[in-house]
């Protein structure tokens, strides 16, 4: 029997595993991946190399439309360049993940990145699962599913300084926090969990549960329950 194609929303804050439990939902049920944070790291990694004052959102303004960003939506190898430059690598460095938050509270930097992000969900055929901060509530407000993923500040921090190969846990810890207050602070399509979103809080369930709790989400709403 053919499925319907789905379009499923995952937002949360930093380290609650967005990422990992949505490629692994998409690859399993044969769905497409689009990483949203990517997309901003990449535009903020453009700003840099560039020499944009990434303390100046009228400078970030001016010159949010040049870089061309092009996302991979295929789970298990989704990628990331911009204007032909593979940026997977350089977008993960602590300079932009200490930048990204001033650069995507721009909202001309919004505005773009939203309508990108709008076009590869439309042209997902099988569907998709998207990724982020704002996609339940402003990216997909009408996507299928909508989930919002938390977890205790000090499990975020372990998982995190665990990835770092053993960062300090107090600093990543503050680091998580601070990015979080800005993102949810911000006025224009701040961190929020959308009134219809299933929230699932990932402290104390393995990443293997969490993605078999998400899978059998989707599958319900696929059959229509
Ligand atoms: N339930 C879990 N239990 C233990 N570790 C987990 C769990 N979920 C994710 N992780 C690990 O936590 C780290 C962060 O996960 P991930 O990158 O998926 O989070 P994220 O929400 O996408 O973060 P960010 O928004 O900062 O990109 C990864 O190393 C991942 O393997
Ligand atoms: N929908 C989104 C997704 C991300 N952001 C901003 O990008 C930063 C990096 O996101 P990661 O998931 O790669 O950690 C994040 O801190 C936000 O500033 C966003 O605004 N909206």
């Amino acid at each position: 029997m053919e499925r319907a194609a789905v379009i499923v929303a995952i937002d949360g804050p930093s380290g609650t595993g967005k990422s990992s439990t949505s490629k692994a939902v998409a690859a399993q049920l044969g769905l497409s991946y689009l990483d949203t944070g990517a997309q901003y790291r990449a535009i903020t990694w453009w700003m840099v190399n560039n020499g944009i004052d990434t303390d100046d959102p009228t400078a970030i303004a001016a010159v949010a439309g040049k870089p061309e960003i092009v996302s991979g939506t295929d789970p298990s190898a989704p990628g990331i360049s911009v204007d032909g430059t593979d940026v997977a690598g350089p977008i993960r460095t602590q300079e932009v993940t200490s930048k990204v938050s001033a650069v995507s509270a721009v909202p001309e930097v919004r505005a773009r990145i939203t309508e990108l992000q709008r076009s590869i969900a439309a042209a997902a055929e099988n569907g998709i699962v998207v990724e982020g901060r704002d996609i339940g509530t402003t990216v997909l407000p009408d996507a299928d599913l909508k989930i919002f993923l938390t977890a205790s500040p000090e499990a975020r921090a372990a998982r995190r300084s665990g990835e770092l190969k053993g960062a300090d846990l107090h600093t990543t810890r503050e680091a998580l926090l601070k990015r979080d207050a800005a993102d949810s602070s911000r006025k224009t399509s701040p961190l929020a969990k959308a009134g219809d979103a299933v929230e699932v809080d990932t402290s104390d369930l393995t990443l293997q549960q969490v993605i078999e709790c998400v899978v059998t989400l989707v599958e319900e709403k696929q059959a229509g329950k």
